[in-house]
């Protein structure tokens, strides 16, 4: 199953690849932008070679089923162009991203579930177990899932007056196993724990203060620089060792939930349907 997820699709001269060799062979400088139902757009910088993958669904980027896979598919198109690095953020401005759509939770159906969760394995499987460099430009607020997927990359640069956490806390939500692993992979196994079992959303001062962030940028575009700036430092740096050591230091947490997908499945489920849970959905929602 692992292997599956690092295996490059066999011929990957793709679209994005034939349109911006062809730029290049007329001369030209090109952004492609390959849409996947307009939810999450996939543009490549033909001059760095650097993807940018934007979460695209107003008002407030909430993660239901189709974003979701509207992100695998966007990684896997990352994953098939050779890109140098990727940039994840988001097209609203002052919002990365609110977390799970809380109507994806309410009164859910569990066939749905379990799909909504499957798919955001995928997710993490791939961003996580990435080999090209990854950053995060947070150009706004970024509580709970948002804030995962952000900690799956290798950096982080934040907008100034946003927060940043993982608030399933608050909710009366257990945190899945990725979403701790993927904490603790960024901070310490006490300020993990600390954070999740608070629910704390952190400013950007407390957020670089225990090093959830890396960077606090004056606005969207300082946040996209400085994220451009941490790819360059890879580029004098050969791509496969370079991958091949960051897999190797995150294995340990992919062989685990790799091992374990199903029950990792059960327990969000669990957790998802728990009546303490679900009245704080209902309340969110004004039900
Ligand atoms: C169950 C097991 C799971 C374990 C994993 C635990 C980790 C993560 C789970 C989650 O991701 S749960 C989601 C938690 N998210 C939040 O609690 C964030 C709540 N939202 C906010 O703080 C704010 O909305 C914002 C993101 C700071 C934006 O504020 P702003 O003032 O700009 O916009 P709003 O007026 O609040 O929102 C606009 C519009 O969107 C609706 N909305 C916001 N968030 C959600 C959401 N998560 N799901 C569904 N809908 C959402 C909000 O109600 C507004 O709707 P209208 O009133 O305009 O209809």
């Amino acid at each position: 199953m692992l292997l599956r997820q690092f295996t490059r699709a066999p011929n990957n001269m793709n679209l994005i690849r034939r349109i911006a060799t062809n730029a290049i062979l007329k001369n030209q400088t090109v952004t492609t932008n390959i849409d996947y139902n307009q939810l999450v757009l996939v543009d490549v910088n033909d001059k760095n070679g650097y993807a940018t993958v934007t979460l695209n669904r107003p008002p407030v980027n909430s993660f239901n089923l189709e974003l979701m896979m509207a992100l695998s598919r966007a990684l896997d198109q990352v994953e098939r162009n050779n890109s140098r690095g990727m940039i994840l953020t988001s097209i609203i401005p002052n919002i990365f991203s609110t977390g799970f759509d809380i109507r994806e939770l309410y009164q859910a159906d569990e066939r749905r579930l379990r799909e909504f969760w499957s798919v955001l394995q995928d997710c993490w499987f791939k961003l996580y177990g990435s080999t090209y460099p990854t950053a995060a430009s947070i150009n706004g607020h970024n509580p709970a899932a948002g804030c995962f997927f952000a900690l799956c990359c290798e950096y982080r640069a934040m907008v100034r007056n946003s927060k940043l956490g993982i608030s399933g806390a608050r909710l009366g939500i257990s945190i899945p196993l990725p979403m701790i692993y993927t904490m603790r992979s960024v901070i310490s196994t006490r300020q993990t724990e600390l954070a999740l079992t608070t629910g704390t959303l952190f400013t950007s001062d407390d957020a670089l203060k225990v090093g959830l962030i890396d960077d606090i940028a004056t606005d969207r575009s300082d946040a996209f620089a400085k994220c451009e700036a941490f790819l360059d430092r890879f580029k004098d740096i050969p791509p496969v060792s370079r991958g091949y050591t960051k897999r190797s230091v995150r294995q340990k947490d992919m062989e685990e939930i790799a091992a374990n997908r199903q029950r990792d499945t059960d327990e969000f489920v669990r957790a998802v349907l728990n009546p303490e849970a679900q009245s704080s959905f209902a309340a969110f929602l004004g039900k």
